[in-house]
């Protein structure tokens, strides 16, 4: 397919020529001021900052600040949670400047919904069923996130899931995640053609540090799709 998905409220459904289209990405488990700042200036789209203890990438309220501050306009800071407690979610929200949340467990609907933020889900690809069904059972959210971790576990694994698993017709954003790097981030964008993809450990030097050299050439794949179509 060359071109990409897309479907009005009214039902109606076209494919947006390659050409006028981009691929957004994430930059997810950003650390430090300093990769959030080269990131955005290498043309990252958005940033992600975990708040799951248990990860390796998780920031504190003032690691996050100071990576929020180093942001220019126009990037999205990402919040990601994983089964959290809803006051730790409330607390975050109350002291940091975050445009989306992002709930990466068996969070339900109501839980998501209840925070009176946009939210994407994401779906765990390490286990069968169609990814439509998370669609269907999460209409507030705003997108999805595909990434390849099973349920229960946490994401960041650096694994790949079947690309040809993703929907072309799921009618809402999907986002690509598990194992992306910059060695096939490209084929994954031709394949599945998704509205953005995210990446963690394939642009990492160790779990928790970017490297600039692999975010730069990481976007310039994605971007190269773009104009070879
Ligand atoms: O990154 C983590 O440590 C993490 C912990 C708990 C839940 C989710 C987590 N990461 C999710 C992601 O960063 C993204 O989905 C990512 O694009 C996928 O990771 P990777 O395969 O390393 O690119």
């Amino acid at each position: 397919m060359n071109g990409y998905p897309f479907k009005f409220s009214s039902g109606y459904a076209i494919i947006v020529s390659a050409k006028s289209f981009r691929t957004r990405v994430k930059i997810c488990g950003v650390t430090r001021p300093e990769h959030a700042r080269d990131a955005a200036h290498l043309g990252a789209d958005a940033v992600g900052l975990v708040f799951h203890e248990r990860s390796p990438r998780a920031v504190d309220r003032a690691t996050a600040q100071a990576v929020i501050d180093a942001l220019p306009p126009f990037v999205t800071v990402v919040a990601l949670f994983q089964d959290p407690q809803a006051a730790f979610v409330r607390q975050v929200l109350s002291e940091l400047r975050i445009d989306l949340l992002q709930f990466h467990g068996d969070e339900a609907p109501e839980f998501c919904e209840g925070f009176h933020r946009r939210y994407i889900k994401a779906i765990p690809m390490g286990e069968s069923g169609d990814p439509k069904a998370w669609v269907a059972r999460y209409p507030s959210a705003v997108g999805f996130l595909l990434d390849s971790h099973s349920r229960g576990t946490s994401g960041g694994s650096g694994e790949v899931f079947d690309w040809a698993r993703v929907p072309h017709d799921a009618g809402v954003p999907l986002i690509m995640a598990g194992g992306l790097s910059p060695d096939n981030v490209g084929d994954a964008v031709k394949q599945a053609r998704p509205f953005a993809v995210d990446v963690s450990s394939g642009v990492e030097s160790a779990p928790g540090v970017k490297d600039p050299q692999l975010m730069a050439a990481f976007i310039n794949e994605v971007s190269n799709v773009h104009q070879a179509d």
